[in-house]
């Protein structure tokens, strides 16, 4: 590691933000309907039991299994049926058996179900082997959930599951966060905001950043907001974050953040006396500037896409969800066989852009070029190697980190 700089480990970086961030915004009702994606500002208590009445878990034959035994048993059918949403009234005769239906309330006298295909039956009848297991098939009232228990935890975001949950067990409204909303902003002279037909000089690029950083934000259920570009004019880069600062509740720059003539984000937020400068012992990525500009966390990520991108996975998107309510986000990653060689130096945490082979093993791109952006789409993932000198060879394992683990 070159020397005279100090370099924050991933992992100092990573408790800082766990420890120092909150939430930062509202909370609002909302029908459960229409809260996917939203994060609970309070715990949810269930209203009622799932499922609220004993039932029968097949289609089949009720009876009391006091009165069955051993080997071939035969019970007189009572008249009528018990379906699902079509109770049963009466009370059923220990020694006799009635149809019932999947989700159908157990009847009075009713313990026990046997399966439609384990029975014969002339109508008036029913025949099979036993013995069969008391209470076979049916399923207990609020086995699965007790009426007043804590549902979901406050902090959790809500999944398509959750709304099956919720609605099975009698809550219809949340008490949830507002959406938290990340602003985007590009800096540099050479950025051209817009993709268009125009053939650029050659000293120009499109903005390849800002479009991929507004889209994780949208993956990660916040709310986009686009900020633009300026160049590299410190006046124009400070109205711009003055205005962003009455739009967004926390905002996403790339470009400028090392200490080069024109980094002018780390050189504003130096001004603005809230800046940490990390020189951050990760691969790519190093320079990371975090500050707030009127109270406002900012995020100024280095400009190279790969290392934009690395730096908002690994740093932004728990601080994100740290901002929005969720609490502290981890990648789930697994160990996988490396398809690779490498020989990796000591000091800093690396992240390959990587996918997985047909065998399940991890290969990686041919390139750690911090500009390669064909590489991260090529990929599906990234393996993590730690901070340590490692030499890995193919065959070892390695910690894969899917883009899915990562929400994306
Ligand atoms: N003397 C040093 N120079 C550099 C160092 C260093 O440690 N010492 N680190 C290098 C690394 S690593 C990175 S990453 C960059 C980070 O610097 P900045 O955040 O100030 O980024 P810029 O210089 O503005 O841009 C870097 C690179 O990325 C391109 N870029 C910027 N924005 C976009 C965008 N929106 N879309 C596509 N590409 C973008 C820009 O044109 C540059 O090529 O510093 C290195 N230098
Ligand atoms: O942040 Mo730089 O792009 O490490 O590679």
């Amino acid at each position: 590691m070159p020397a005279g700089i100090d370099w924050t480990p991933v992992d100092t970086a990573l408790d800082l933000l766990r420890t120092k961030l909150s939430p930062v915004v509202g909370t609002e009702e909302l029908a459960v309907s229409q809260a996917l994606g939203r994060v609970l500002a309070q715990d949810t208590v269930a209203r009622r039991s799932n499922p609220p009445a004993a039932n029968s878990a097949v289609d089949g034959y009720g009876f009391a299994h006091a009165a069955t035994g051993e080997g071939p048993q035969m019970l007189p059918l009572l008249e009528g049926r018990a379906a699902a949403g079509v109770p049963f009234a009466g009370r059923v005769p220990e020694g006799m058996a009635i149809r019932i239906l999947t989700g159908a309330i157990l009847p009075e006298g009713v313990d026990t179900v046997v399966l439609e295909e384990d029975t014969t039956s002339d109508g008036r009848r029913v025949a099979f082997h036993g013995p069969i297991k008391a209470r076979s098939n049916t399923r207990k009232a609020g086995e699965d959930v007790t009426a007043g228990d804590v549902g979901l935890p406050a902090g959790h975001r809500l999944r398509p599951p959750d709304l099956a949950l919720l609605s099975a067990v009698g809550v219809a409204r949340v008490m949830v966060f507002r959406p938290l909303r990340v602003g985007v902003l590009s800096t540099g002279d050479e950025i051209v905001p817009e993709v268009d037909e125009a053939v650029l000089e050659a000293g120009r690029i499109y903005d390849a950043n800002r479009p991929m950083l507004l889209a994780m934000a949208r993956c990660w259920n916040h709310v986009p907001v686009d900020l633009g570009h300026v160049g590299d004019d410190r006046a124009a880069l400070a109205a711009r974050l003055d205005g962003g600062v009455a739009e967004a509740d926390v905002i996403f720059t790339s470009g400028g953040a090392s200490a080069g003539d024109e980094d002018h984000v780390s050189a504003l937020l130096r001004e603005a006396g809230t800046m940490h400068s990390w020189r951050i012992a990760v691969k790519p990525g190093r320079p990371l500037a975090l500050g707030l500009w009127r109270g406002v966390p900012v995020f100024g990520l280095p400009g190279n896409p790969v290392a934009a991108f690395v730096c908002t996975l690994i740093f932004g998107r728990p601080a994100l969800s740290m901002l929005g309510g969720s609490g502290w986000e981890e990648p789930a990653g697994y160990l996988v066989p490396a398809a690779f060689r490498k020989n990796k130096l000591p000091g800093r945490r690396e992240y390959l852009r990587a996918r997985l082979t047909p065998e399940g093993h991890a290969e990686t791109f041919r390139s750690e070029g911090s500009g390669r952006i064909s590489g991260l789409s090529w990929a599906t993932g990234l393996v993590e190697l730690a901070d340590g000198a490692r030499e890995v060879v193919p065959g070892d394992p390695v910690r894969f980190l899917p883009y899915g683990s990562f929400g994306l």
